[in-house]
């Protein structure tokens, strides 16, 4: 728990300089390239290097199952959490095409499935059987926060060992997007209403019903929620847990953090309120369109790079914009400068 609070190293602010002054220089009207610039300019700093990049990508895809399940909260049975654990072992998700797409590392983690799956390619670290339903009592246990934490930090520690250039952490796990409403709604003291959306796709009706859900836990918890680490623990998910720590540890090892959409940036806005230095390292891949997405992507002060109406999670937004990245490094590194190409200048 304590390695939560280690310190985290700033962007290098020489390489950042630099880079700003190279895309001044380019055979460009300055500002032309958007958003790309920004992207380029921060993976140097971030990088330390003159020439960013993104070649070698890590995928951890945490998987826990939800107690609040039982409460109707999600379109999908609570079996599917485990089966989709299979579909991407077998490589046959929307996220294993996107990884092989970009050459990606891809792995998934086991981080709490109701019932274990006997594959030798899922990573077993196992903080419980799926967490308690948190209308009634806390998520999860301290003891098992702590176990869910240190497999976020594993997949990092494996991403960091090889020497990966890019962290991209996912989630699967039926019912969270209820956890991550609840938690959004105690992080930012939002009302309920305003963050609860339709998840695998629930109607207006059921998502009355889940609102109604995560206001009575809201209630029942009210005095314990005190911190972003109790919220976690008391309305929280293991894979929501995994990924706030593997986002904070990549941080603290200068590895840089490629967000997915709203459950991860759950993740990462709870990651910021525990360490805040976390936050400078992270990129945004897409607006989700779940409802609660752009309000935490507000906190965050969050500009993700793309928005194409999807609301899959499993890292799949995160992966898509990582063709978006490369180019931005591409353009960054190899574009000609203005006295090179013999192009005049702006007045
Ligand atoms: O990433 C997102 O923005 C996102 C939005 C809606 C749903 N999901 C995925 O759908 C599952 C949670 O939805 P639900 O309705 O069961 O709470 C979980 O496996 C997530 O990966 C993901
Ligand atoms: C089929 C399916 C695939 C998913 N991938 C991430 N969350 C998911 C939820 C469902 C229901």
């Amino acid at each position: 728990m304590q390695t939560l609070f280690l310190p985290i190293p700033a962007p290098d602010a020489g390489f950042y300089q630099r880079a700003l002054d190279r895309q001044t220089q380019l055979t460009k009207p300055p500002g032309s390239l958007g958003m790309l610039e920004q992207l380029a300019v921060k993976l140097a700093a971030l990088q330390r290097r003159d020439e960013p990049r993104l070649e070698n990508i890590h995928i951890s895809i945490f998987a826990a199952d939800h107690g609040i399940a039982a409460e109707g909260v999600s379109a999908f049975p609570q079996a599917v959490t485990a089966e989709m654990v299979k579909n991407f072992a077998a490589g046959g998700a929307a996220v294993n095409v996107l990884a092989r797409q970009v050459k990606a590392h891809f792995e998934v983690v086991d981080v709490g499935l109701l019932k274990p799956v006997d594959l030798l390619n899922v990573i077993r670290e196992r903080a419980g059987a799926g967490t308690e339903n948190f209308k009634i009592k806390p998520a999860m246990t301290e003891a098992q926060l702590a176990i869910a934490l240190a497999a976020g930090r594993d997949a990092v520690a494996r991403a960091v060992a090889a020497q990966a250039d890019m962290f991209i952490g996912g989630e699967m796990g039926i019912a969270n997007t209820c956890s991550a409403s609840a938690m959004t709604a105690a992080l930012l003291d939002a009302p309920v209403a305003d963050i609860t959306g339709a998840g695998t796709g629930l109607n207006d009706g059921q998502i009355r019903h889940k609102a109604a859900v995560i206001a009575q836990a809201l209630q029942t918890h009210r005095q314990r929620l005190s911190t972003p680490l109790a919220v976690l623990q008391i309305l929280g998910g293991f894979e929501i847990a995994a990924l706030a720590a593997a986002y904070i540890s990549a941080a603290q090892q200068s590895l840089p953090v490629l967000v997915d959409g709203f459950i991860s940036s759950v993740a990462a806005l709870v990651a910021g309120k525990i360490n805040p230095d976390c936050q400078a390292w992270f990129f945004y891949g897409h607006r989700s369109e779940e409802k609660g997405h752009q309000r935490v992507l507000d906190a965050l002060a969050a500009e993700p790079i793309l928005q194409l109406g999807m609301r899959l999670g499993e890292a799949s937004g995160a992966v898509m914009a990582v063709p978006v990245l490369q180019m931005a490094c591409r353009l960054h590194n190899e574009m000609a400068t203005f006295s090179q190409a013999h192009v005049s200048g702006g007045l």
